[in-house]
């Protein structure tokens, strides 16, 4: 028989957790039964329960062994609603947060931030999709006083699934640039899909922030009533800050008049910080105590962060890339003072008929730069070549001609960028920057 969602909810409480997937299970934990495009988790149900799972969660009558193994109509939907109706438990504020450029970084941010001072849970990594948003809002307990929620979409309708789920009482959106354009439809479906969350706030009297430098955004928020909106980013307003230097690291003058030297790099991580602190200003944080949580903060995981190789230092930003980020990225590095740059970007993806032009302008964006080499790596960045024939550039279709390139070339007291789409993987480059070869 089916389980209703109410008793799913009172067996998920005796639960340590919830759990997707049997390689990474943990004991007591609650299993949900996925299909996905290369299994069907029911399969995994009974060596979830010997695995130590408390409980498996699945949606194939077949597959009910034991009578610790529920069955439920559809397993994704039944994780996502048991995730609401765990949310609507919580009476704490939930800050959601989505945007095509910096979300995890601003999620990072708000969240050293608002810790200084509360119990905090924020997403982990990059779990802000369907499946991640539940899994984040079921690993929230009662100690939490603010929970940081990022969002993450790739076409309209994903973020209104979002915080339908995670019911946000607070919210941003970080900025509206050219990414994921094939499945949004453009720009104007990026600014659709990612006013869904505003829809959101503005329909159930949330409160909405927002940095006044960006006109986008301010047009999308003034095109909507909200019960309360925090303005913020200029002189006079709710909070501001100034930008004092940008690279290698921003450091900025705060409210309270002290230097912040962060660990982050470029003017776009600016707009980060600035969220982060404007958040941490409306729920009290002290402007030490902000000034304390973004210093602390350090990038990992491939995000704008520096890894010094041999006596070369490489700006490592490979985690994704879109023409927004991309061209951010370039300008930045191009402002960095170092005796030779060399820059290994690779193909942007997910952006639909667009695609060649997009590359195209970066390459155009290349030729107005400094750099003593240019190292381009993917099919689609052929278009970026083109409009640098003047220059000196090295262009692979495929990641292994990069390789045998920077094999048989000895690079030595270079500041290197790599930047590409997550596919790419251009981490795999790493190990040829050290100047050993
Ligand atoms: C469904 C799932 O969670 N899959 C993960 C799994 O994939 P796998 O290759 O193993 O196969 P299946 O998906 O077919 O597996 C089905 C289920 O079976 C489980 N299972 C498998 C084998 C086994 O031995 N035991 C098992 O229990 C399995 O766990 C599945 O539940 O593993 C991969 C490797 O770890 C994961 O990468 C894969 O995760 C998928 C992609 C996923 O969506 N995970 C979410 C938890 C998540 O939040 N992932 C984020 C990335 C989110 C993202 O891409 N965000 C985009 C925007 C969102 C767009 C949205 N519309 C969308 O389409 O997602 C952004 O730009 O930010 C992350 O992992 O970082
Ligand atoms: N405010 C910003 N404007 C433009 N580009 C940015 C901004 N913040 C970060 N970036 C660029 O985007 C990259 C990824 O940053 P981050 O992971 O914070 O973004 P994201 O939106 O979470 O991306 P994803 O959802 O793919 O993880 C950075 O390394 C940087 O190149
Ligand atoms: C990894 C995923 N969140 C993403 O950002 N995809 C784009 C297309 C990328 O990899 O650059």
């Amino acid at each position: 028989m089916i389980i209703s969602i109410s008793d799913l909810y009172q067996k998920y409480l005796t639960c340590s957790g919830v759990s997707t997937d049997t390689r990474k299970i943990e004991k007591d934990v609650m299993f949900f039964a996925l299909k996905g495009p290369n299994f069907n988790a029911n399969n995994f149900a009974r060596q979830a329960l010997e695995k130590g799972a408390a409980f498996a969660v699945v949606d194939e009558e077949q597959y009910v062994t034991d009578e610790n193994i529920l069955l439920v109509e559809d397993g994704l939907k039944a994780l996502q609603q048991l995730a609401n109706f765990h949310r609507k438990t919580l009476k704490i504020p939930f800050v959601g947060l989505t945007g095509s450029n910096g979300k995890t970084t601003s999620k990072e941010l708000t969240n050293s931030v608002l810790s200084q001072k509360f119990r905090t849970y924020a997403t982990k990594g990059n779990l802000n999709n369907h499946i991640g948003v539940p899994l984040t809002v079921l690993a929230i307990d009662s100690s939490v006083e603010i929970a940081i929620i990022e969002m993450g979409a790739n076409k309209q309708g994903d973020i209104q699934e979002l915080v339908e789920i995670c019911e946000p009482t607070h919210g941003f959106i970080t900025n509206i640039g050219k990414a994921h354009l094939e499945g949004f439809g453009g720009m104007e479906g990026v600014k659709k899909g990612k006013g869904e969350l505003l829809d959101f706030l503005s329909a159930s009297g949330g409160t909405v922030f927002v940095n006044q430098l960006n006109e986008i955004l301010m047009d999308m928020v003034n095109a909507r009533s909200f019960q309360e909106k925090i303005e913020y980013g200029q002189k006079g307003s709710f909070l501001s800050a100034k930008l004092l230097e940008e690279i290698p690291f921003v450091i900025y003058e705060a409210e309270n008049g002290e230097q912040v030297h962060s660990h982050l790099t470029g003017s776009y991580n600016f707009e980060n910080i600035v969220n982060a602190l404007a958040i941490g200003k409306y729920f009290g944080v002290s402007a030490e105590k902000a000034n304390k949580g973004i210093s602390e903060y350090n990038p990992d995981n491939n995000r704008s962060q520096f890894v010094q190789k041999g006596s070369n230092l490489v700006l490592m930003d490979a985690y994704n890339a879109n023409p927004s980020s991309m061209s951010a990225a370039i300008t930045n590095f191009n402002n960095l003072k170092a005796d030779k740059k060399m820059v290994i970007l690779g193909d942007m993806f997910e952006l639909g008929p667009d695609s060649p032009q997009e590359h195209e302008a970066i390459g155009k964006l290349l030729s107005t730069c400094n750099f003593d080499y240019i190292l381009l790596a993917g099919t689609l960045m052929q278009a970026a070549v083109k409009p640098l024939p003047l220059m000196k550039v090295n262009y692979f279709p495929d990641k292994f001609g990069l390789h045998v390139w920077l094999q048989d070339h000895e690079i030595k007291n270079t500041h290197i960028l790599v930047k590409g789409s997550r596919g790419m993987g251009l981490e795999s480059v790493l190990p040829f920057l050290d100047g050993k070869f």
